[in-house]
């Protein structure tokens, strides 16, 4: 889908490139026996642009995200941030993760477990753009909670706390990965207006895994759908939606067509019966 990305977008999204991943191919198991799970893949997304994820289960996903986070290797092709290599860009703090779930420490406060990243390795710090905790975490909304227990947060509000955390070294680049699934969907619809009104002033890139098809449009410039057997690009599409944007684009016709565009795309990467 050539719509472009609209004008308000453009202003913020720079041309250079922010991640590069390119013809990445990727198997597990033994050397004659491995099930090629990313099959030639290359996308980029560039500086202060929303990239998103979607595509059947087992297509790759998570294991894309954690090629990017430099927790996996590529069996070959290449993966830069910013111009670095993976390696390197993760060593100099570059990229942010947000996983699945929290993961917070139970007997640490909120403001211990954001800041806790900063503190186990000052010495490599000294360097390092670092961001205030407190501060970060009054611009997610969780100012009254900063010397609470993550047992006295709802599970929206711990998830909040766990992008917080990823951004205590004002990293370049963010990769989430479903991080609102095991929220339930009033929750989830209000954690993920949350994370784009915080974006839309705290422009990063971004590279986000969902299910969710209202989600992936409602945060996204752009939409990467995989195909699955082996993982591989099926479509990238623009979302040709006017930031900054807030609840009101659901109910837009632009949204309906564009969801409808989406889901088509995605029927015709599924086998019959299989659910995104
Ligand atoms: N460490 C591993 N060892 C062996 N196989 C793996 C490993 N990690 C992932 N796989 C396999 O790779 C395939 C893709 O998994 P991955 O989790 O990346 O898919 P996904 O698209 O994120 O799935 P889902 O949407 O269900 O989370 C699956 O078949 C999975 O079993």
């Amino acid at each position: 889908m050539q719509s472009g990305i609209s004008s308000a977008a453009t202003q913020l999204v720079s041309e250079e490139v922010g991640v590069e991943v390119s013809h990445v191919t990727k198997g597990f198991g033994p050397e004659g026996a491995k099930l090629v799970v990313l099959n030639d893949v290359s996308f980029s997304i560039k500086r202060g642009e929303f990239v998103s994820v979607i595509g059947p289960s087992g297509c790759g996903k998570s294991t894309l995200l954690r090629l990017v986070a430099g927790l996996t290797e590529a069996d070959h092709g290449t993966v830069t941030v910013h111009g670095e290599a993976i390696r390197t860009a993760t060593r100099h703090k570059s990229v942010g993760l947000v996983p699945q779930s929290p993961a917070l420490l139970p007997w640490r406060t909120v403001h211990d477990n954001v800041s806790l990243p900063i503190r186990v390795n000052s010495k490599a710090n000294v360097d390092r753009r670092l961001r205030d905790p407190r501060q970060i975490l009054s611009s997610f909304g969780l100012g009254h909670a900063v010397d609470k227990y993550p047992f006295q947060l709802s599970g929206g509000m711990q998830q909040r706390v766990a992008i917080a955390r990823a951004f205590v070294f004002d990293p370049m680049v963010l990769l989430m990965d479903e991080p609102f699934s095991a929220l339930d969907e009033m929750n989830r619809d209000q954690q993920r207006m949350g994370l784009l009104e915080f974006w839309q002033s705290n422009r990063k890139s971004v590279m986000f895994v969902t299910h969710s098809v209202p989600e992936a449009i409602i945060l996204s410039d752009r939409i990467v759908v995989m195909a699955a057997h082996p993982g591989r690009i099926a479509e990238i599409i623009d979302v040709d939606l006017p930031r900054p944007r807030d609840e009101n684009v659901y109910a837009t016709d632009a949204f309906r067509d564009l969801e409808g565009y989406v889901r088509n795309s995605l029927k015709s990467v599924m086998a019959p019966g299989q659910a995104a």
